[in-house]
């Protein structure tokens, strides 16, 4: 079985250090209150420190301020105080993925948004269309992307031929693509069927497993979090900080017989009492 170390040689660190994020409160027209009004705090004072290779989920109730801590990661918003930095390391071997240097980081969204227009492959192939790659080169690397999710034999199919199952297939295909360093997920399978999610949960794992990137994900599910993580961040109501830090004492192998056993029910009960302690 692969160690965690081994797993950390792709992925990049993670630092959060003081981040705060205070949005302007606007006024009807749309425009910011004039400065010194009180805005409202997403996030206050979040520190954390993230190895390379891990798996963190980020578990928090609705509106805390998870997704505004992922987009601060992903450089997709900037922190009223504090940072939040990634910091590449560089992969041994020089690794270099299909398409070239491997991207420092991809996102998940909850909708799968998938071009309708466009064919599976197609869609797949669009972050190294992008990045000027060859078309045979994107081609190769997006039929093997929807391999690594299953999808070998669906290149040819347009979205509205898709399950929603199949549709965030391809979306995490389309992340893959780029072999990032650091994949953000921000409630990826919240909108799946219970079977789906727990397919696309092991799938996840899996690839995580093999492909040996930083996993940072969102969720509201505290069964999700404790299948699916190393470690999980719980976040109190909005403001977020952070109410609890758990490494789970769960094995490395996680299957669905995992769900019943005594230490899954502990880490789940635990995970619990720490969002119940944040006031959620
Ligand atoms: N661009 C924005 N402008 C103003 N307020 C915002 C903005 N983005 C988020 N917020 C507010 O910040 C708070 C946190 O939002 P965020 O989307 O990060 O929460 P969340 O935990 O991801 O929620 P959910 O679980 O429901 O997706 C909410 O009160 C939200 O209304």
């Amino acid at each position: 079985m692969q160690t965690n170390r081994a797993r950390a040689s792709g992925g990049v660190r993670v630092r959060l250090t003081g981040v705060r994020r205070v949005f302007p409160v606007l006024d009807d027209a749309g425009r910011a209150a004039r400065d010194g009004a009180p805005g409202v705090i997403a996030i206050d004072g979040i520190d954390l420190d993230i190895a390379p290779g891990a798996f963190v989920a980020l578990l928090g109730p609705s509106g805390c301020g998870k997704s505004t801590l992922l987009r601060l990661v992903a450089g997709l918003d900037r922190a009223d105080a504090g940072a939040a930095v990634v910091e590449a390391e560089e992969a041994p071997g020089g690794e270099r993925g299909a398409g070239g240097a491997r991207a420092p980081l991809a996102y998940v969204f909850q909708d799968a948004h998938l071009l309708p227009w466009r064919s599976v492959l197609e869609n797949a192939a669009l972050p190294l269309e992008l990045a000027g790659a060859p078309l045979d080169e994107r081609r190769a690397a997006a039929r093997a992307a929807l391999v690594q999710v299953g999808l070998a034999d669906a290149g040819a199919r347009y979205p509205a031929e898709l399950s929603g199952g199949m549709r965030m297939r391809v979306s995490l295909a389309r992340a893959l693509i780029t072999r990032p360093r650091l994949l953000l997920l921000d409630e990826p399978f919240a909108a799946l069927d219970e079977l789906t999610r727990s397919r696309l949960d092991d799938e996840l794992r899996a690839l995580w497993a093999e492909l040996g990137m930083t996993v940072l994900f969102v969720t509201h599910s505290i069964t999700e979090a404790a299948y699916l993580a190393e470690r999980a961040v719980v976040l109190s109501p909005r403001p977020a900080r952070v109410v609890a830090d758990r490494t789970l004492s769960l094995p490395d192998q996680r299957t669905a017989a995992l769900r019943t056993e005594p230490a899954f029910a502990r880490e789940v009960r635990a995970l619990q009492e720490a969002l119940e302690s944040g006031g959620a």
